[in-house]
This record gives structure tokens, C-alpha cells and sequence, in this order.
């Protein structure tokens, strides 16, 4: 149950809560998208709210020593190296758990885990010390195209490469990958019949689940069935400018303004000089997102979930009318705008999980362009720049601005068009005496 802030008590504060904090372990060869998946995991359970940090043991390695001159490094035979690899293994496997240990809930151990061995080291101390829950996903990849790709994309930049040529790191990688497909030992249901886990072919072609335990661990793998990789672009924009942003009030169902319809114009225009494949536009069921779309051809969706932020008791207020009527509700949402809930509307934190639907179905689609909120926009966004529901709740959305969005290596890469239409700023800075 939660306070009026809509703050829920995290297990830090509620020890009697049943789910355990989790550990999900990575395994996999070199270049099979165990970071890519680690950091998008990572970043997608933090955005619905549940503590999550990954623990990559590669950056482990490197802080511990600038040795690794080749792939020789990574020889069986090479006790000096597997010395230290052994050491970075364990500390990242300490860091993770005294995270769990301080209020984190899920812990991701980015590394190879590629041996039996190392996997019972990992099951002995998180399952029978800590008590923890322990989840593995395995990636696992046999053709040699998506592999050189992700070597092309990220491998080559890795720190280890510094100053070696593009061809020579990726020869270098390929032998790397080699002294670990040596030794490699992947998930066997039978021998490994008592592990919870996924194996994931060929990049989501098709899985292998086997003995899923709890909640967490199912919602970690539909969200893994629904990601892909495929190359495409997602276009985010607030309706054009509203009657009621011209007015400063908030919330309701009001047409575009002139300049807002001129938006709507240009935004066709803009859409047509993209020349986007296969483009679908989605809009909230509000006016002034539906009119905001109409000149743009192509496929439309009615999204209630894109709705903007309901604020309950002070829909169609201007904010000093808000502070006036009701002073004590305008610093509180002041002190915590993200967990701050309108009475008979929303929070931020219950605007995120009415969008959690929208950005599942974000991604399974391609190119999509969202016509939404200033609310919503920000939730939309800080889910794809990885951002805190602190700085969420203050992110600047101008009006009359396409954000396109653009997967690149393990992140995202943002731009912010304007469409040079003038229009009111609804943004509301965070106050300074907070
Ligand atoms: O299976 C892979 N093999 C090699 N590389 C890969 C993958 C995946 C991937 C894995 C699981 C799923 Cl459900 C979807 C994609 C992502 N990547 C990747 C993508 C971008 C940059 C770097 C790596
Ligand atoms: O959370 P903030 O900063 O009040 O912004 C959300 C507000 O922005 C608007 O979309 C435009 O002012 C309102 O409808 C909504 O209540």
C-alpha cells in the first residue's frame, strides 16, 4: 500500500517481503551480445523501479591490470593472467552481492561464465551463502556473420584495442574468443537440471527456458523475447502547441492553437523528407495529439496509455492557480515530482507503469513515431537515455521539437529537431528551495 506520495516501500524497508533479491549471471562466448543484453536489461528493470546494476568483470580486469597486450592473455596456460581473471571474477561477484545486501534487487554479472566450474563458484556463493536467488541467460550464437558484427561494432573500440589497427583487434578477438570456445561448457538441462535459466539462439531466433522461479525472472524473459536488433528509428513529439498551453492551464482535451496546427503541418512535411520505411504513427486519444498527426501519411494507433498525466483535482488549473487553491499539495509535489501523486490523478510513477505496455510494443516494432505529452514524453525518454525518476520528472521537452531516437552500439543515440515554430515553454523549472 503507499503514502500519499505513491512512494512503495522498497525491500530495504520491508523485510518480510518475499522476493528475494536476484542475481541473473551472464553466459556466453566473447561477442555474443552478453554486455548489449546486460546493459538494456539493466536499464529497462531500473526504469519500472526495481534496483538493478550490472557488474561487468572485463572492467574489473582492465582496472586490475593494463597487462593484456593480445589474446594470449586469455590462454589456459597463462596461470600469471588467470590469476588476476580469477581475482576480478570474485570481486565483481563481492560487489554484486554487497549490492543486494544495501537495498539493491537485481545484480547482473556481465562475464564469460563459460565453465561448469566457474558457474558452481557462482552458485555456491550466491544460492547457498547469500541465500540469493540466481538467474542465467545464455547467449549463444553460431553464426560467424552476427558474431564479426558485434566484434565490427563494439569489440574493436574496447580499451584493450587502443592503438591497434581494425583488422589486427579483430584477428586478436577471434583468437580470444577461441581459448574460451576450448574450454566452453554450455547450460545442459540434465546436468544443470536444479539451475534456473534461458538460452537465447542466434539473437532472439529462438529459447530454451528452463525452470523459471518468480516473477522477476518471467518479466526478464518476455522482455528478452521482445527486443531485437534490427536497425530502425523512433520519432518522439508533443502534440503542437494546445488553447490550453496558451493559457499556462494543465491537463484536459483542448484543440491546437494556429501555431499548433502549424506544427501539425510542418511535421507532415518533415515526416515526407525523412522517407521512412514502413513508418507507424501512434497518438495518444487526446485532440490535440490526434490533430497533430493527421497530415503525416501513414499508419495510425490510438494509444489511451499515452494519455497525458492525469492531475485529478487540479485538471485545467493554471500552477499559480494550483498554489493558491492548494498550497500545501504544490510544495509536495515541489519536494518528490516523481513520486508525487494529484489527488484523483497520477504520479510519475504511475504514468511509467502505464507506459511500461507502450515501450514493450516500442520494442517489437521499427520505425514508429509517437505523438504524445510533456509528462509522457519525459517517461518515454528517460527510459531510452537511462535516466533517474529524479532527473525524469524535470527532462526538457519543448514543444514543437522532434526527438529522434537511435539504437547505436549499447545505447542510444538522441537528436532534438526543432521545427522553428514559436511556441508558449510549459517546462517548470525544479524550485531552487527544495
Ligand atoms: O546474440 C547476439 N550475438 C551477438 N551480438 C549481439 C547479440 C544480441 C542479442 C542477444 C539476445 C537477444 Cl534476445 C537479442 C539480441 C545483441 N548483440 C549486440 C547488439 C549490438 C551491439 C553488440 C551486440
Ligand atoms: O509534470 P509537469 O512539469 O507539471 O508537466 C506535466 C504537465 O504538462 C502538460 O502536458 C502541459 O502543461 C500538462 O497537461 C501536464 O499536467
Amino acid at each position: 500500500m503507499s503514502d500519499s506520495t505513491g512512494q512503495d516501500a522498497g525491500i530495504a524497508s520491508c523485510p518480510n517481503v518475499i522476493n528475494k533479491p536476484t542475481v541473473i549471471s551472464m553466459v556466453g562466448l566473447p561477442a555474443r551480445g552478453k554486455t548489449y543484453m546486460s546493459k538494456k536489461l539493466t536499464r529497462y528493470l531500473n526504469w519500472i523501479g526495481i534496483r538493478t546494476k550490472a557488474f561487468n568483470v572485463g572492467e574489473y580486469r582492465r582496472a586490475a591490470t593494463d597487462k593484456y597486450r593480445n589474446h594470449d592473455f586469455f590462454r589456459q596456460d597463462n596461470a600469471e593472467a588467470q590469476a588476476i581473471r580469477q581475482k576480478c571474477a570474485l570481486m565483481a561477484i563481492d560487489d554484486a552481492c554487497n549490492f543486494l545486501q544495501n537495498g539493491g534487487e537485481v545484480a547482473v554479472v556481465d562475464a564469460t561464465n563459460t565453465t561448469r566450474e566457474r558457474r558452481k563458484l557462482l552458485f555456491d556463493i550466491i544460492h547457498v551463502k547469500y541465500k540469493f536467488k540466481l538467474f542465467f541467460i545464455e547467449s549463444i550464437c553460431d553464426d560467424p556473420t552476427i558474431v564479426e558484427a558485434n566484434v565490427l561494432e563494439v569489440k574493436v573500440c574496447s580499451p584493450d584495442y587502443t592503438g591497434m589497427n581494425k583488422d589486427e583487434a579483430v584477428q586478436d578477438f577471434m583468437r580470444r574468443i577461441e581459448h574460451y570456445n576450448s574450454m566452453y561448457e554450455t547450460l545442459d538441462h540434465q546436468i544443470d537440471k536444479e539451475l534456473s535459466y534461458i538460452q537465447i539462439f542466434n539473437q532472439g531466433e529462438r529459447f530454451m527456458v528452463h525452470k523459471l522461479a518468480g516473477h522477476l525472472q518471467s518479466r526478464v524473459v518476455y522482455y528478452l523475447m521482445n527486443i531485437h536488433v534490427l536497425p530502425r528509428t523512433i520519432y518522439l513529439t508533443r502534440h503542437g502547441e494546445s488553447q490550453m498551453n496558451l493559457e499556462g492551464k494543465i491537463g484536459g482535451d483542448s484543440d491546437l492553437s494556429p501555431r499548433g496546427e502549424e506544427y501539425a503541418i510542418a511535421l507532415g512535411e518533415y515526416v515526407e523528407k525523412e522517407k521512412i520505411q514502413n513508418l507507424k504513427v501512434w497518438t495518444s486519444e487526446l485532440k490535440r495529439t490526434k490533430a497533430t498527426a493527421r497530415h503525416v501519411k501513414a499508419p495510425l494507433e490510438n494509444w489511451k496509455a499515452l494519455n497525458e498525466i492525469d492531475a485529478g483535482i487540479c485538471e485545467g488549473m493554471t500552477y499559480e492557480e494550483i498554489q493558491e487553491k492548494y498550497p500545501k499539495e504544490f510544495a509536495l509535489r515541489d519536494q518528490d515530482k516523481f513520486h508525487y501523486r494529484y489527488p484523483g490523478g497520477e504520479s510519475y510513477q504511475d504514468l511509467v507503469a502505464r507506459l511500461e505496455p507502450v515501450i514493450m510494443e516500442l520494442e517489437r516494432q521499427e520505425n514508429v513515431l509517437v505523438v504524445c505529452h510533456q509528462a509522457v514524453a519525459r517517461c518515454l525518454l528517460a527510459y531510452f537515455q537511462d535516466k533517474s525518476s529524479e532527473d525524469l520528472a524535470y527532462l526538457k521537452v519543448p514543444l514543437h521539437t522532434v526527438i529522434k531516437l537511435t539504437p547505436v552500439a549499447y545505447g542510444c543515440r538522441v537528436e532534438f529537431v526543432s521545427l522553428n515554430i514559436e511556441a508558449v515553454n510549459t517546462h517548470r523549472e525544479k524550485p531552487k528551495n527544495v
